[in-house]
């Protein structure tokens, strides 16, 4: 039967539902009729409403899986983003483990959420699962879909492999409107096996080696390259896709056997390790072949975190936060996220508002209406009027969410809903309100860590961990001069010994940038002139021999540890201006509160 009108295909869909059968000659992909025998024997029929949206929390195993999927995603969706895509990977249990979209809350894609899970018996037939089941890339165009309610949908899907023939799950784009989906089938092909190598890669033992071979040699640092995994002995453990098609075979063929079996011409491995040279398989074809020993990169904790962050090029994020992505700066405390975080909103949105708020600093019984607000008469103590909050007023601005990790898990609750639907409701209140806003958060604590530990809730992470930075502490930054310069210039001293800053690389400063900060406003509230000779820093580890003669306001004092210093310089100054506390700190320099914490 030729199918040509969207009238056609529903008569279509209706006789199947009645008849268990399409008519005949109906063109359909078998994979999809199976599909949509499932659909039906789960009960559902073409006219089924699509089912509101559910999300289950990921598990450890997910978020390592997303961690390779979610920048190829990125990438898939710069590419197409013009052509109103959503892009996913859908693992072996239906359940979308990270996605890539524009964060419209009438987005037609509302239900294609990271958590969601896309199972037969309720959203029938969908390219992803139909790409699962099948281990095969799929085309679903409009009215293939069994659910009518899926008809304008236009999705290509690609299944990801293991290396061990294992099927991990689907790439997916996804479009509401009618689109080339075989240039996105193209594209995916390709990504597929990217993720397919980086995973071998990742999960690679030490004493392992890759071949990678192909028929031209272009192609061989390429995601096209056929890659296979050998042990110490020479033994196969992993083979990918590509590795399959130019040897004709199937992983189970391949796996635990010796490589030379595939190989005749493979004499020493280890001259392959040096240069590219020919090798020659069974079925006398020639490949350009290397071994190699991947470096190994340090597994990090951390998801879509940048392998060198680019302190400097604020414009960077910038731009990645004014494309919706929510940044997640991490670092130890005073290693300068809050700074960070503030830089970024100067770089380009200075007229923007800047909403900030320390997670941590909040009691958490008024947290929940310092964020949301609340209207008049919430609860007792309210003020007459209600109040706004914070996300509220962030709204066309940025929200900066400071030590996240401490948000307490009603209000991780809470707080993603807005982030998934961009509504809120104030405490006491019953109309939703929209708040359109850029997401930086902030923490010290290990996110990953707390997930395990479910005192942080995995959905939200990936809310609000679009791109991560992570700040090393001061003493291993590759910039800590030109930090250490700023703030001696920012304290008006433009001259100082290289004795001092020999001391300044020598101390491991634990308090990072806060702890130089104070050091150095110390030293510029005891100097007599402009320039840092010796310096209040000199009780710091410095070589003997390297030391200046002691002249300074502290040399006599005995070696003690850098808090025991301050302290005593704050009681020393304190001491000279009879007690005063205001008149101390203003020589100092440091505020009321951080000279009662000194002296505490
Ligand atoms: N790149 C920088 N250049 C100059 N000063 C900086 C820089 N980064 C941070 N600082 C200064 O160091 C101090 C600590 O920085 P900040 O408050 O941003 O740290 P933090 O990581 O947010 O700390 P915490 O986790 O304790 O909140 C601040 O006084 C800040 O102005």
């Amino acid at each position: 039967m030729q199918i040509s009108s969207s009238r056609d295909w529903c008569q279509v869909k209706d006789y199947f539902y009645k008849t268990g059968q399409v008519p005949e000659q109906t063109e359909l992909d078998p994979t999809i009729l199976q599909m949509w025998h499932k659909a039906k024997a789960a009960g559902l029929s073409p006219f089924t409403p699509v089912p509101a949206s559910t999300q289950q929390p990921l598990t450890t195993d997910d978020i390592r899986l997303s961690e390779t999927v979610f920048p190829i995603l990125k990438d898939i969706w710069a590419l197409f983003k013009h052509q109103n895509i959503c892009t996913f990977f859908l693992n072996t249990q239906f359940k979308i483990i990270a996605e890539y979209q524009n964060p419209d809350p009438h987005s037609p894609y509302h239900f294609l959420k990271q958590g969601q899970v896309l199972d037969i018996a309720q959203f029938g037939s969908i390219a992803p699962s139909c790409s699962i089941l099948s281990q095969m890339p799929i085309i679903m165009m409009g009215h293939q879909h069994y659910l009518n309610e899926f008809s304008d949908f236009y999705c290509a899907s690609v299944p990801v492999f293991n290396g061990q023939g294992k099927i991990l799950g689907a790439l997916d784009i996804t479009s509401y409107r009618e689109q080339l989906a075989s240039n996105w089938l193209r594209h995916l092909l390709y990504q597929g096996y990217v993720v397919e190598n980086e995973i071998i890669k990742k999960n690679m033992p030490a004493q392992h080696k890759l071949l990678y071979f192909q028929h031209s040699e272009d192609l061989l640092k390429t995601a096209y390259t056929g890659m296979i995994e050998i042990d110490a002995t020479g033994q196969i453990q992993k083979a990918n896709q590509m590795a399959l098609t130019l040897l004709n075979t199937s992983i189970d063929q391949l796996l635990y056997k010796p490589i030379s079996n595939y190989f005749s011409s493979i004499s020493t491995l280890a001259s392959l390790e040096q240069q590219t040279q020919f090798i020659r398989s069974q079925d006398e074809a020639l490949f350009y072949a290397r071994l190699y020993t991947p470096q190994m990169t340090k597994k990090t904790s951390h998801l879509f975190s940048t392998s060198t962050p680019d302190f400097k090029d604020i414009a960077k994020l910038s731009k990645i936060l004014h494309s919706d992505v929510p940044i997640l700066i991490t670092g130890a405390t005073g290693s300068g996220k809050d700074h960070l975080a503030r830089q970024i909103h100067e770089f380009a949105t200075k007229d923007q508002a800047f909403i900030s708020i320390n997670c941590a600093a909040i009691p958490e019984h008024l947290l929940e209406s310092e964020l949301f607000g609340y209207e008049a008469g919430a609860f007792t103590g309210a003020s007459a009027k209600g109040k706004r909050g914070l996300i509220e007023l962030a709204h066309q601005g940025i929200l900066f969410l400071d030590e996240i990790g401490d948000l307490p898990k009603h209000l991780q609750a809470k707080l993603l809903r807005v982030l998934q639907d961009q509504v809120f409701y104030r405490v006491g209140g019953h109309k939703p309100i929209q708040s359109q806003f850029k997401l930086i958060s902030a923490t010290h604590q290990d996110l990953l860590a707390m997930i395990d530990n479910h005192d942080f809730r995995s959905d939200l992470y990936y809310r609000i961990c679009g791109y991560q930075i992570e700040l090393p502490q001061l003493k291993d930054r590759p910039d800590k001069i030109d930090i250490f310069k700023t703030l001696l210039a920012n304290a008006k001293i433009y001259s100082w010994s290289v004795n001092v800053q020999e001391q300044f690389e020598h101390y491991d400063w634990p308090g990072n940038i806060r702890e130089l900060t104070h050091v150095i406003q110390l030293s510029a509230a005891l100097i007599a002139h402009d320039s840092l000779e010796h310096a209040h820093l000199e009780h710091l580890h410095v070589p003997q021999q390297r030391k200046v003669t002691p002249q300074s306001y502290l040399a006599n004092k005995p070696q003690t540890s850098l808090n025991q210093m301050t302290k005593q310089l704050v009681l020393d100054i304190l001491q000279q201006e009879k007690g005063n506390i205001s008149q101390a700190a203003k020589r100092l320099n440091i505020s009321r509160t951080t000279l009662y914490k000194y002296l505490q």
